[in-house]
């Protein structure tokens, strides 16, 4: 169940590696490789190379095009949180579907249907939709009541009315692991993306208590907790071993 964040950041990445045409590209590649046999996902949070302009964006290419080609098993998720008017997104779903080749992405609902759609229409792809956030700002708006539903629940039931919703997965925090009963009820077979184990405090205990199915159905992310394991030399070692670690932490709660 384990997904890995690659959430690279050249301030925390060991300084050996700055000397590199492309010390991001050679980090995520040390990473992937050490990491690979205890995962069954990759999740780079596109932020993390548009921050670094052209150069972030080659890093990202190469580092898909690695995965695609070295590991083509891996499951690729582009943390991207796009969405917008529909000509629109389906521009974005071109770029990462298409041209990164990914095989999901991320995306914010509040624009609705006609903004999901053109992500959907990629039938070998998955939208993962925001559905509960981990971030504390999730509480502003996601459980305002619009009838007897919180708002996150009105999407994660609108959207599978929509043309397609097989291929729909949704974001939902660990740091919510509370609602995880909740959004079971609604989508007791859907694939949820799960961010906020590690730094954000999320339990894993309870995301595993109440958000298993049969087909076990969860994508449990970390990216800090791995990546960051060690600043020095051994940290593509330090990451293995810390994957390793949360791999087996999780075996425990399959039967
Ligand atoms: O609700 C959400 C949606 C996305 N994220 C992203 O997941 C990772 C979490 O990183 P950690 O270092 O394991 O905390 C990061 O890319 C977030 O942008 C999320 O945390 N919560």
């Amino acid at each position: 169940m384990l997904c890995i964040g690659l959430d690279v950041d050249l301030d925390k990445i060991p300084k050996h590696l700055l000397v590199l045409d492309d010390p991001i590209f050679e980090f995520n590649k040390a990473i992937i490789d050490a990491t690979q046999a205890y995962c069954i996902a990759y999740k780079p949070n596109i932020a993390f190379y548009e921050a670094y302009g052209v150069k972030g964006w080659k890093a990202l290419k190469r580092t898909i095009d690695y995965i695609n080609d070295e590991y083509p098993d891996q499951f690729t998720i582009a943390d991207a949180k796009r969405g917008d008017i529909g000509n629109t997104s389906a521009m974005y779903a071109k770029a990462f579907f298409e041209d990164l080749n990914f095989d999901s992405i991320t995306v914010a609902p509040y624009m609705g249907k006609d903004s999901v759609e053109p992500f959907l229409e990629f039938e070998d792809k998955h939208t993962i939709l925001l559905g509960l956030t981990s971030n504390s700002g999730a509480e502003d708006f996601q459980f305002l009541k619009s009838d007897s539903d919180f708002l996150f629940e009105k999407v994660l039931r609108t959207s599978q009315t929509w043309k397609n919703s097989r291929q729909l997965m949704y974001v939902v925090g660990a740091t919510k692991a509370d609602y995880l009963k909740t959004v079971r009820k609604l989508l007791p077979d859907s694939f949820l993306l799960i961010p906020g184990v590690g730094a954000q405090g999320g339990s894993l205990e309870e995301v595993c208590k109440f958000g298993l199915t049969g087909d076990y159905g969860l994508l449990i992310n970390s990216s800090r907790g791995i990546i960051y394991a060690s600043h020095q030399e051994d940290f593509a070692e330090k990451a293995g071993q810390k994957a390793l670690d949360l791999q087996s932490a999780m075996s425990k709660y399959i039967n």
